[in-house]
């Protein structure tokens, strides 16, 4: 399957970059930068560190698609909308990583899915961070609407520019289905000063930044006397890489639509 990587010099174009070459069945076909990056012209493999690869940073998205199967695509949420409706144009597969997505551009995909992209998109691509969130909203289900209070906990390293972390978002989304409310209507995503005691049956978030740190969830659930803590700590970008490739490979043989990573990783609640 050959691939194009958007944002090829970033923290995660250049995993993706190695990881592609690295996988039976995928070929690296393009690699991306916006127009005016530094980083076009050099070679994509070097960016990567896995040495020349004859394959240079280019920065015209149509060349690049050209012949093309699929799109792997972190980069940030107007370049993946605009990307999206490439996708549906020629009828590509096009997995998106990038988070920090607000409503209407989480609409524009579900648009650009409907018209004939086949689009996986998750906040994370790792089979742990997926698994956690069966779990938690296993637990939620379990322990009811409202006994518990339910937190998620982030940190990430000082370059992130989106909070709540789209993982964190999965994952108040997993919690919240299993409670069977809507996360939009019961979530709290910031605290400050006076804020009163804390509203039942609301799911809070909590963003530290610093450092390198790749990612750390944890959900907690808040009983009286008793507190249950279930967390992912991501060491390697190459998780995310590796879940975002298999995507792209199940996503070939997909029809047009929106997907999930439970859904290319078979993980029901
Ligand atoms: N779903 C998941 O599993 C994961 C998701 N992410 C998400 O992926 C996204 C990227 O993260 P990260 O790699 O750390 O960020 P980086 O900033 O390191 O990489 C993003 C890259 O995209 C480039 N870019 C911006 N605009 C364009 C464009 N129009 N065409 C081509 N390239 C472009 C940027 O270039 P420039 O710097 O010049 O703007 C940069 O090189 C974030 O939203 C992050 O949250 C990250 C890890 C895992
Ligand atoms: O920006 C990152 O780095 C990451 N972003 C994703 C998110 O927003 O959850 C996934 C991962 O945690 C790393």
């Amino acid at each position: 399957m050959k691939l194009v990587v958007l944002g090829a010099a970033g923290r995660m174009g250049r995993t993706l970059v190695k990881i592609i070459t690295e996988t039976g069945g995928a070929s690296l076909h393009a690699a991306l930068e916006r127009e005016g990056s530094p980083a076009i012209g050099s070679d994509a493999g070097l960016l990567a560190g896995i040495g020349d690869i004859g394959l240079s940073v280019e920065a015209d998205i149509d060349a690049a698609l050209d012949g093309a199967d699929g799109i792997v695509d972190f980069t940030a949420p107007a370049v993946s909308v605009s990307l999206a409706a490439k996708a549906a144009e020629k009828r590509l597969v096009h997995v998106i990583g990038t988070t920090g997505f607000e409503a209407d551009a989480d609409a524009a995909i579900g648009k650009a899915a409907r018209n004939g992209a086949v689009v996986v998109k998750s906040g994370n691509m790792s089979l742990g961070v997926n698994l956690l969130a069966v779990l938690v909203e296993q637990a939620a289900r379990a322990l009811g609407p409202d006994a518990f209070d339910i937190e998620v906990l982030e940190m990430h390293h000082r370059h992130k520019v989106d909070a709540p972390s789209g993982t964190a978002l999965l994952l108040g989304a997993a919690a919240a289905k299993g409670r069977g409310i809507s996360l939009p209507e019961h979530s709290v995503r910031v605290r400050d000063g006076i804020t009163g005691a804390r509203e039942k049956g609301s799911i809070g978030f909590a963003t530290l930044r610093g450092g390198s740190v790749v990612g750390e969830h944890s959900v907690i659930l808040a009983g009286e006397g008793e507190r249950i803590e279930l967390s992912h700590a991501a060491t390697d970008r190459a998780i995310f890489a590796r879940g975002a490739v298999k995507a792209a490979l199940w996503a070939k043989d997909q029809p047009a639509g929106l997907y999930s990573m439970r859904d290319v990783l078979g993980l029901a609640a």
